[in-house]
C-alpha cells in the first residue's frame, strides 16, 4: 500500500523561469508544493547558490540535471549533486548499468561525506515530450512503454532509487516493477491546460491513479492566471485521486 501524504509532498514546482521569479512563485505555491525542481535552465546559470536559494525557503530539492556520461564523469558530478544536500538527482536510464552504478555510488559518497542524507537517483526513461514516431525515429524499438519498461528495468537492476516516466507508463511500471521503485512523473496536464511540448501528458488525478509518488508541474502553473489557485487545484486532485 502507498504512504498516505500530504498532497505537498506529492508535487514538484518546475522552476524553469528566471531564479527571483522561480524563488518568488515557489514561496507563493509552497502551502501546496513541497519540491523546487532545479533544472538545467536554472543549474546552467546560477550553478549550485539556485539549490541553496530554494533550500532557504525551505523547499526539498529536486537536482534535474539528467547526468548522460562516462561513469567515472557521472560519478565525479553525482557526488557534488549529493554534496549540495539534494533530495532527488536525475540521471538518464540510456547511459547504461555501469553509468547508473557509478551515479548511485556518487551521490552517496558525496552525500556522505557532507552529512547529507543520500538523495534518491531517479533513471529518466523516455522523456515525456517524445512521441511514439519520435521513439522509433531515435531507434527505440516498441511502444514508448515498452521501450520505458526496458530502460526502467534496466536502472532499477542497477540499483537505482526511481524512475522517471509519463504518468501514462507509471501503471505498468508498478506492475511489472512492484511497489519499491519511487515514480516520479512530469508531463502532468490538468484538463484543459496546453500540452506545448508534451507528447505523452495527463491529468494529476490519472498519474496518483497510475501508481505515481511524485508529480512535476511547471508551465500550468507558472502560466495560470492565479497560480497559488492553480496549485491548491492539483494538490486537491492528487488528495482525492
Ligand atoms: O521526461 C521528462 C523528464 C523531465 N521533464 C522535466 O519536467 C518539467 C516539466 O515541465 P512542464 O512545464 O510542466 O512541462 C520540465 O522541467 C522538464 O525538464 C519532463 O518534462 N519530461
Amino acid at each position: 500500500m502507498t504512504e498516505v501524504l500530504p498532497a505537498r509532498e506529492r508535487i514538484a514546482l518546475a522552476a524553469d523561469l528566471p531564479l527571483d521569479e522561480g524563488l518568488r512563485l515557489y514561496e507563493r505555491v509552497a502551502p501546496h508544493v513541497g519540491y523546487a525542481k532545479v533544472g538545467l535552465s536554472l543549474f546552467v546559470e546560477h550553478g549550485p547558490p539556485a539549490v541553496a536559494a530554494f533550500q532557504r525557503l525551505g523547499a526539498r530539492i529536486f537536482l534535474d540535471l539528467k547526468l548522460h556520461d562516462i561513469p567515472n564523469t557521472v560519478e565525479l558530478a553525482a557526488a557534488r549533486a549529493g554534496a549540495l544536500g539534494v533530495s532527488l538527482l536525475t540521471v538518464h536510464a540510456a547511459g547504461g548499468e555501469s553509468m547508473l552504478r557509478a551515479a548511485v555510488k556518487g551521490a552517496r559518497e558525496g552525500a556522505l561525506a557532507k552529512g547529507h542524507a543520500a538523495p534518491r537517483v531517479l533513471a529518466v526513461t523516455v522523456l515525456t515530450s517524445l512521441s511514439a514516431e519520435e521513439v522509433a525515429a531515435v531507434g527505440l524499438p516498441g511502444t514508448p512503454e515498452e521501450a520505458a519498461l526496458r530502460l526502467a528495468r534496466l536502472a532499477v537492476g542497477a540499483g537505482v532509487d526511481g524512475l522517471v516516466c509519463s504518468p501514462r507508463e507509471a501503471a505498468a511500471f508498478r506492475r511489472e516493477l512492484g511497489p519499491t521503485p519511487f515514480l516520479c512523473t512530469p508531463g502532468i496536464r490538468p484538463a484543459g491546460a496546453a500540452a506545448g511540448d508534451q507528447s505523452r501528458a495527463e491529468t494529476p488525478a490519472f498519474a496518483r491513479r497510475a501508481g505515481a509518488d511524485l508529480l512535476v508541474v511547471g508551465r500550468p502553473i507558472h502560466t495560470a492566471p492565479e497560480p497559488l489557485a492553480a496549485a491548491r487545484a492539483i494538490a486537491e486532485e492528487v488528495s482525492s485521486a
